[in-house]
């Protein structure tokens, strides 16, 4: 048995991560995937790098791959003799989990019912419990299969509602007391005396109604039911203990013996069946295409070993062509990974079906959540989704995030999940010990070198920012220094990746522009290197992407779009052109290294003086723009102070970065000498390293060693001068 297989992971799943040289789960792996095979809906955060897109796929998969192969095999889904809530005995606006323990109605002003699969007759004293999950309202008692959904409302089924009323054949009546969330309501038949009652966390209230002998036919047999508005509830048949035992005789209904057992049989169903067995049974959303694909190729690796059936999960990315896509969407999907945007965008034009949907999945949901776009596409495709599937289940809710304490992720949590299970990881926002990270001041004013190439054409072009600039060489002039901090930091770069010997590298820049110019810069250079950003085509980003993980390339220069996720192993070095406007993104940056337990090191060049950036505001976005004066003079510019944004970050980790020069040469006591970036970490540490870890003990010893000395120095002492008074 693989560890995995020992977090309920199937054998499948177990060699298929075997197979990709996964031993041990991850700690956010053994906490996510059991939660989410449990059924619920789970919102996670851990760190950079810890095996997130795993700790979703993984369950993700073996859940449709099961509810899949429960199709192909229906006997284990519809005749099944459990004492749970009968999914094909519900009304439409009632979800009921896949434990088929609890229940929700989201619907206002609306009543929607459903009854146990199992039920008694003939003999004996039966209880079951209800927890109020939920304020609302709500019915619960006891009906027969031939009573409507619509509880206490016909002469088959006997009702007690939340304001304190019990009902039948829609007589309303004063009964016990109001009750309302976290109340436990015991429900009571006595089908030896013929007595229906309920009580409220554990207080017992009189006999409700006297039931007719007919009551005891096994045509008529009681299954308890529950009809709700806008509430959720928790039931508990006897498989596990009550809260409030019922006592005497009574036992929980699930017990009862086999000859008074009555259960629901599928021919009684009048539902109209569809087929969604082409239907996608989840949707993963990622914010960019580069994630889409990523996690796809993910599910696809893990599904390899999932056959009969097999899973069909499909790449619903732009780039990919639209015929493609429907044609596979057509063919059968199980699960589709896209951008909310297409997914969107398909749904909307009745391309993709959502009938089926058991599963939504959003990946960087802060960073999704976070983008005022991005957010209202989101919230239009969760508008558009079934509360529940079409088996009755309730669409389950997983959510990933690179912090859960974010307000937007609190609202989405609040809005549209059902009790989630917050699995934080990250506590304080903290970096892998895998990844070190280290700034290199750059100060235009105190390194000339700059003004030597500032005319010629191998230099870093300055985003054409400084065009309609005086620039004044030699002085403290704020333009000139700006400029002289862009050619600097190219100089920079190319420093670093000789002092480092950089095979392979990210290198993030500000922008799409400043990314074209280092990569002309670089391959001038003869630094092999390529882009990704969002002004490139689909096709032109994969093969960026591709050839790099291929190593074929050796540096990528990006934008923010791949700050996030994007998972390329063994990456030894980051280097930051410029500081992110957003601490959570340095995070994010920072993290595509150190990932998988290797080692991996950011640099970031960090100006003394303040940057002028392009800041668009204009209708074009920067396109053709020429605007190069300050947003405060209408212009399309403004002034980035990097050491301010140094500060945020560090208060942000609550560390402080430590600083090399423009040599680029990394103390070797600083992160324990002979590292090999982009090697796994091993256990093994250097003479100086363990000396070093040693010394605070060692410190300790030796003043509590030289306290214990005088204080046996002084006890000696007094001792002596103790007899010297008495031989006095
Ligand atoms: N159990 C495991 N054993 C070994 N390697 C693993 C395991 N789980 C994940 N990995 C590897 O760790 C790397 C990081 O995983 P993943 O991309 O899922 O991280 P993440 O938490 O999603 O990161 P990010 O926040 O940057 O998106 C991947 O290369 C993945 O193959």
């Amino acid at each position: 048995m693989t560890a995995f297989e020992e977090l309920a992971v199937i054998p499948e799943l177990g060699e298929a991560v075997a197979e990709i040289g996964w031993e041990l789960p991850t700690p956010i792996q053994s906490e996510a995937i059991p939660a989410i095979l449990g059924g619920g809906d789970v919102l996670i955060a851990a760190e950079t790098g810890s095996g997130k897109t795993g700790a979703f796929c993984l369950p993700v998969a073996q859940i449709v791959w099961e509810k899949r192969k429960e199709v192909l095999e229906p006997h284990s889904g519809t005749d099944c003799k459990e004492w749970k809530l009968n999914v094909m005995d519900r009304d439409g606006g009632l979800a009921v989990d896949r434990s088929g323990m609890v229940c929700e109605s989201r619907a206002q002003k609306i009543w929607n019912g459903s009854r146990c699969r199992g039920g008694v007759h003939s003999k004996g004293k039966y209880y079951f419990e209800v927890k109020i999950e939920n304020d609302g309202l709500c019915r619960i008692g006891w009906s027969t299969l031939s009573a409507t959904r619509q509880l206490g409302t016909d002469d088959k089924s006997y009702g007690f509602g939340g304001t304190g009323k019990k009902s039948h054949m829609k007589r309303f009546e004063d009964y016990g007391e109001s009750f309302t969330v976290n109340d436990v309501l015991g429900c009571y038949l006595d089908l030896d005396n013929l007595n229906i009652w309920w009580s409220k966390n554990g207080k017992q209230y009189p006999v409700a109604y006297s039931i007719p002998p007919k009551m005891r036919d096994p045509a008529n047999a009681l299954h308890p039911s529950v009809l709700l508005q806008c509430s959720a509830l928790h039931l508990n048949f006897g498989e596990t203990s009550f809260a409030f035992p019922p006592g005497g005789s009574f036992v929980g209904v699930s017990q009862a013996s086999s000859d008074c057992q009555s259960w629901y049989s599928e021919d009684l169903s009048q539902l109209a069946r569809i087929d969604l067995s082409n239907a996608p049974l989840c949707v993963v959303l990622e914010p960019t295409r580069e994630l889409v694909e990523q996690t796809h190729n993910n599910l696809v690796l893990f599904g390899k070993k999932l056959t009969n059936p097999p899973i069909r999960s499909r790449l619903l990315a732009s780039g990919v062509p639209i015929k493609q896509i429907l044609t596979e969407i057509e063919d059968g999907a199980d699960i589709v990974t896209g951008t909310a945007s297409r997914i969107l965008d398909l749904v909307e034009n009745d391309a993709l079906s959502v009938q089926g949907l058991q599963f939504i999945v959003i990946d960087e949901a802060d960073h999704i959540l976070g983008d005022r776009a991005m957010a209202s596409v989101l919230n239009r495709l969760m508008e558009k989704l079934p509360r529940m599937a079409s088996d009755g289940s309730r669409l389950q809710v997983i959510v990933c995030s690179a912090t859960l304490r974010n307000a937007s992720v609190q609202r989405f949590a609040d809005h549209y999940m059902h009790f989630p299970q917050w699995i934080d990881l990250k506590g304080m926002v903290s970096v892998a010990e895998t990844v070190h990270h280290v700034v290199c001041p750059v100060d235009a004013e105190a390194d000339k070198q700059w003004i030597r190439i500032m005319h010629t054409k191998n230099r870093l072009e300055d985003d054409f920012i400084h065009r309609d600039d005086e620039i004044r060489p030699g002085t403290r002039h704020k333009e000139t220094l700006s400029l002289g901090t862009k050619i600097l930091k190219g100089i920079y770069v190319l420093r670093a990746i000789e002092a480092l010997n950089m095979v392979q590298a990210i290198i993030f820049c500000r922008t799409k522009q400043q990314c074209d110019q280092l990569e002309t810069y670089l391959n001038q250079n003869g630094k092999q290197s390529t882009c990704l950003h969002g002004d490139r085509a689909p096709q032109e980003r994969s093969r960026a992407l591709a050839s790099f993980k291929s190593g074929e390339t050796a540096f990528l220069i990006c934008t923010d779009v791949a700050a996030r996720g994007i998972d390329v192993s063994g990456i030894p070095f980051v280097i930051n052109v410029t500081l992110p406007d957003d601490k959570a993104v340095y995070v994010h940056r920072i993290g595509r290294v150190g990932r998988a337990e290797r080692m991996g090191l950011s640099i970031s060049l960090v100006s003394t003086h303040e940057e002028k950036v392009w800041y668009h505001k204009c209708a074009t976005k920067g396109v053709g723009c020429h605007k190069t004066r300050d947003i405060k003079e209408n212009g399309c510019t403004i002034w980035y102070n990097e050491p301010k944004l140094l500060a945020e970050v560090e208060e942000h980790l609550g560390v402080t970065i430590g600083h090399v020069n423009s040599d680029f040469q990394i103390p070797t006591d600083e992160f324990e000498g002979r590292i090999i970036y982009g090697a796994k970490r091993t256990q093994s540490v250097t003479f100086e390293g363990h000396a070093r870890s040693l010394a605070a003990s060692v410190g300790q010893l030796s003043d509590l060693e030289r306290s214990l000395q005088n204080a046996y120095l002084l006890s000696v002492t007094a001792h002596y001068e103790k007899i010297a008074k008495t031989v006095k």
